[in-house]
């Protein structure tokens, strides 16, 4: 079994090395060409799987994409053909709540904020939307929930979207859908950028162009500028690079990326082609993981919020990650670069905290 995996996908040879012959590549450069004689193709976010690039993929049996978004990969073609697929749902969704809990802490002391006096709305209450709200809760926060597809069931829990948009924060969680009633491309338009606050936290960790990015570049350049975090941009691998100054946090689509949350991604396809073709699975992902560099701390009383950033920050640096993407900006291939070597990220949940009360459990960390 000729099996080709994005070289960006960690525990390839480890779980896939003795039962299939491993290839590894760059996901933007996979060609059609490459694929005539491949049966398994697991891939990242950055691949097109689409009628171009399966053209000659006469022997593939199976697409994985060790991702929760699947916007990448042609889903229905892969059914005509019937093409075995799987995504990884959920897989990094710890990996962005903790990224987000890191961001609302230094945004925080920016604007020197006491979180428990802010609201959060959080638009698309899936699996990382979840764990964002879970953080803000623990925090104190009050947190809005919008989610027109799940209220559409239930609309008990769900504010409206022009309501939610009036939070302090509004954090973006839904996958890019191009059609249909809740189409999320330029979820965030001009028309509505124009219409904020100034005051107000936009947050977008799910895909770059859920937000009209030179309409945010023409509000940031005016007189009443956001405050933005943006892990994902419109048109990646390329910035607008002209936007970055005005954005307070600048990461390069990373906010998934810690080694759990990487390691559950290739699990989960690991598990699907198992079950594909009848084999046991003979691993755990924990067992793919090597111990933390910081296991614990103990802590003498309830930290505040300036002390709670740096216990953050000893698990997960968001600034470090915003530094190295100012730094790279402009250079060749940087955004891909900082990917590729992303540094080994920890998730919060591998620091045991001694001495903690139980609300710390709610920001993610082991209690
Ligand atoms: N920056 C990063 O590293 C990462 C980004 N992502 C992105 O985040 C997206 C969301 O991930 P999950 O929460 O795991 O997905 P999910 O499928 O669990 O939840 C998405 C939620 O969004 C809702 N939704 C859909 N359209 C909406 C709309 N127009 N307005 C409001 N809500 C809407 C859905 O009903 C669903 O409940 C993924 O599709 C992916 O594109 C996911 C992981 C890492
Ligand atoms: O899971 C998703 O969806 C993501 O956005 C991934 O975390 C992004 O990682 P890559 O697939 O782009 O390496």
């Amino acid at each position: 079994m000729k099996l080709l995996a994005d070289e960006n996908m960690p525990f390839v040879q480890e779980l896939f090395g003795d039962w299939a012959d491993v290839a590894t590549c760059p996901g933007r450069d996979i060609r059609p060409e490459q694929l005539r004689d491949v049966d398994v193709l697991l891939v990242r976010s950055i691949t097109r799987v689409d009628e171009a690039l399966l053209a000659r993929a006469e022997r593939l049996a199976f697409v994985g994409t060790a991702t929760i978004g699947c916007d990448h990969v042609d889903t229905a073609l892969l059914a005509r053909r019937g093409i075995g697929f799987a995504s990884a749902p959920g897989c990094n969704k710890v990996a962005v709540g903790d990224y987000v809990l890191a961001a609302l802490l230094r945004v925080a002391a920016h604007k020197d904020w006491r979180l428990g006096e802010k609201t959060l709305a959080v638009i698309g209450a899936g699996n990382t939307g979840a764990e964002v709200a879970r953080r803000a809760r623990a925090l104190g926060m009050r947190v809005m929930l919008c989610d027109p597809p799940l209220a559409e069931r239930d609309p008990t829990d769900f504010v409206r979207f022009e309501q939610a948009m009036s939070a302090d924060i509004v954090s973006f969680h839904v996958p890019l859908t191009r059609t249909g009633p809740h189409a999320s491309w330029h979820l965030l338009d001009e028309a509505l950028i124009g219409g904020l606050h100034p005051e107000q936290v936009l947050i977008n960790a799910c895909r770059g162009d859920v937000w009209d990015n030179q309409a945010l570049l023409a509000r940031q350049q005016g007189p009443a500028p956001l405050t933005l975090v943006m892990d994902v941009w419109e048109h990646e691998p390329r910035v607008l690079a002209p936007l970055v100054p005005h954005v307070l946090i600048a990461s390069p689509h990373i906010a998934g990326y810690s080694l759990e949350g990487k390691a559950r991604g290739t699990f989960a396809l690991y598990q699907a082609l198992c079950a594909q073709q009848g084999r046991d699975t003979g691993f755990a992902p924990e067992q793919l993981l090597p111990p933390p560099p910081v296991a614990g701390v103990t802590l003498t009383g309830v930290p505040d919020q300036v002390q709670l950033e740096r216990l953050v920050r000893l698990v997960y640096d968001i600034e470090q990650d915003d530094r190295a993407f100012r730094r790279a900006l402009g250079q060749p291939g940087f955004f891909d670069r900082l990917r590729k070597d992303y540094p080994e990220r920890r998730e919060l949940g591998s620091l045991r905290l001694a001495g903690a009360y139980p609300a710390m459990a709610g920001l993610g960390f082991k209690v």
